[in-house]
């Protein structure tokens, strides 16, 4: 972590940063000789183990009330800068320094276990996700509504579908009051009217977020929530503007 002076409460602010994966197991041979690709980061061969270069040279700077979309093609980097950013991944070079309470919204079952119910399962959830029991406790009964469960919530989790899993994670996850919300597509599990529902707690949800950051590869929903965007290319920024702008020569280069 660097000593950066006089930077707002909520803030996440990378200088340099970037994010190496060494694969130890890979046949190098073919890999020297794959060509580079649309998809996927840069692979670094000169070194005797592979490195995957997932994040090269990022600098940033993020404030409350920034609401960012981030595109790119499969593999350009979006997850691993939302982990940067949640602070799952430390740079592996420069640095990045991220101010506020984090909430990251990655995997909508992670947190979840299996063997409790439903609406035990709200709670810790909401523990994971940086509230406090009494927080969640106030919210459970607005969370079991909007997922419309029933009876289902008292069952353990192992017995829900898919699609019912989704539902209570989203219940669960649009309730919070995050200072940083991070938060990457995942949510296709579910039937067409409830996404339609969930889109407006989603939104009410961003309105009260400090800070979004929000990877996806779906432009209605980026245009909902964000309103200026990065465009991710080999893992490096390619370009950082307003969201019109950034989605037309995303899309642009890929025609
Ligand atoms: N744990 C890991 N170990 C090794 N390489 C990884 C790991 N996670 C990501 N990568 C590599 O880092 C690069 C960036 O991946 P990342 O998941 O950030 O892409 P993405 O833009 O989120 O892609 P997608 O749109 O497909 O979800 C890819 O080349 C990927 O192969």
């Amino acid at each position: 972590m660097s000593l950066l002076p006089d930077l707002p409460e909520v803030s996440i602010t990378a200088t340099d940063a970037c994010v190496d994966f060494p694969i130890f197991d890979a046949k190098s041979r073919s890999l020297k000789k794959t060509m580079m690709g649309l998809v996927g980061g840069n692979i670094a061969s000169e070194s005797k183990v592979p490195i995957i270069e997932a994040l090269r040279g990022i600098t940033l700077h993020l404030e409350h009330g920034a609401r960012v979309g981030l595109v790119g093609h499969n593999g350009a980097g979006k997850s691993t800068l939302l982990r940067l950013f949640s602070g799952i991944y430390e740079p592996t070079r420069g640095t990045a320094q991220i101010r506020g309470r984090v909430a990251p919204v990655f995997d909508l079952g992670v947190g979840m276990d299996p063997e409790i119910s439903g609406l035990e399962n709200i709670i810790v959830r909401g523990l994971f996700l940086g509230m406090t029991r009494k927080q969640m406790e106030e919210r459970v009964d607005d969370i079991a509504e909007f997922t419309e469960l029933g009876d289902f919530l008292r069952m353990p989790l192992r017995t829900y579908s898919t699609g019912m899993r989704v539902r209570l994670a989203l219940g669960v996850v649009t309730s919070i009051d995050p200072e940083i919300l991070l938060l990457d597509e995942g949510i296709g599990a579910v039937d067409a009217a409830f996404l339609e529902k969930s889109k407006k707690r989603l939104a009410e949800l961003v309105e009260r977020s400090g800070l979004l950051v929000f990877a996806s590869h779906s432009d209605e929903f980026l245009r909902e929530l964000c309103d200026t965007a990065i465009w991710m290319e080999h893992g490096q920024v390619k370009r950082q503007g307003e969201i019109e702008e950034v989605l037309r020569a995303y899309k642009g280069h890929a025609a």
